[in-house]
């Protein structure tokens, strides 16, 4: 079986050698030979590599510039606009993150962002209430550009349902019923969109634009910015440069994948290495995730299969949770310490930090 690689000679980035598969999700819709052939692909790339560009997504471009161009006129705000949906007024940590106002395995992220999520009402607390029903709410959203709030909406309810098909191929793919995934997503599915800056930082040394991680959902739906270099993936304790591919998604899987094939499927770790001093660069990644109590289908695969699957990765400093609120509070705590300390005193102590 045979993955789409182009050489680097049929894309115009810069030098970077392009190693990621590239799929087409439009072969779905082609005659069951086609749709076979996307499915067999989509398994091997996430086997191998966790990550590959995703092209026939049917994401209007038009809906894409809009997003870009909102999200450019968000950072482009006055400090105090921005200030006005801080993230530290939200325990849901939701809102405006200010450039070094996160974390990524202790060390401080060089970008500025807005996580938006599902738009809900806050759940009570109390005895009985899983802690990780705090991260249900509002999201902030700016005065000062209201149009943001529609074009995010669009694009949550958009990216959704590409997300949705893509977990029903894998589905299928790994010997499942194409529905096995459904019911975690029915009621209450808990999407997070980031919008983020990264500014340009000195050099020589490359900096953190954000540290090594892996995502702790189940599936990522990236947008870069054309041009935008600077996401990086392991592969074989290398890093494979993942440039954008004009008009493509990034695609990886999320820890929740990784634990739902045993470690067929693998999240791979990522960073990004900050751009340079005078340039910036903007990225949207769509994290999708089941309901926080939701806890995602062990699949049983084919036997072929579950030869290679190397079991779930186990690291003492990230452990990964069946339930998928465990993960996400477990993620949000660890990033945003000082959001933590302001409103979730109770869980992390009194220093802050997750416990
Ligand atoms: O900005 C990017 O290209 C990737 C960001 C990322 O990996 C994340 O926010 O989890
Ligand atoms: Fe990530």
């Amino acid at each position: 079986m045979s993955i789409t690689t182009p050489t680097p000679s049929s894309l115009a980035f810069g030098q970077s050698e392009l190693r990621l598969p590239v799929l087409d999700l439009s072969r779905l819709q082609g005659g069951d030979a086609e749709a076979e052939a996307f499915r067999s692909e989509l398994r091997q790339a996430t086997h191998d590599f966790g990550f590959f560009y995703l092209t026939g997504h049917g994401v209007p471009q038009p809906l894409i510039d809009r997003v870009i161009g909102t999200a450019r006129a968000f950072f482009a705000l006055p400090e105090a606009d921005k200030l006005a949906i801080e993230n530290l007024q939200s325990p849901q940590f939701r809102g405006y993150t200010r450039v070094g106002g996160e974390l990524t395995q202790g060390r401080v992220d060089w970008r500025e962002q807005i996580d938006i999520g599902a738009e809900r009402e806050p759940v009570a607390r109390g005895e009985g209430v899983a802690d990780y029903w705090r991260l249900e709410g509002p999201n902030q959203w700016p005065d000062a550009l209201p149009e943001l709030r529609e074009v995010m909406t669009e694009w949550r309810d958009t990216l959704t349902e590409v997300a949705l098909t893509l977990l029903r191929a894998w589905a299928v793919s790994l010997g499942s019923p194409a529905d096995i995934f459904d019911e975690a997503f029915a009621d209450r599915p808990f999407p997070l969109i980031k919008i983020v800056r990264y500014p340009g930082k000195s050099d020589p040394e490359p900096k953190q634009g954000v540290g090594a991680h892996k995502d702790s959902g189940v599936l990522t739906l990236l947008f870069v910015e054309d041009g935008k270099a600077g996401l990086q993936v392991e592969k074989d304790g290398e890093w494979i440069d993942a440039p954008p591919l004009s008009g493509t998604f990034v695609v990886n899987i999320g820890e929740l994948l990784e634990v739902a094939t045993d470690g067929y499927l693998k999240a791979t770790v990522h960073r990004v290495i900050s751009p340079r001093i005078g340039d910036d660069r903007i990225s949207i990644p769509f994290f999708f995730s089941p309901a926080l109590d939701a806890k995602v289908p062990a699949l049983v695969l084919p036997e072929e299969l579950a030869r290679d699957a190397a079991g779930v990765t186990l690291d003492p400093a990230n452990p990964i949770y069946k339930t998928y609120g465990e993960n996400a509070l477990k993620s949000r705590l660890r990033a945003h310490p000082d959001v933590a300390s302001l409103h979730h005193g109770d869980l992390v102590g009194e220093a802050g930090g997750a416990s």
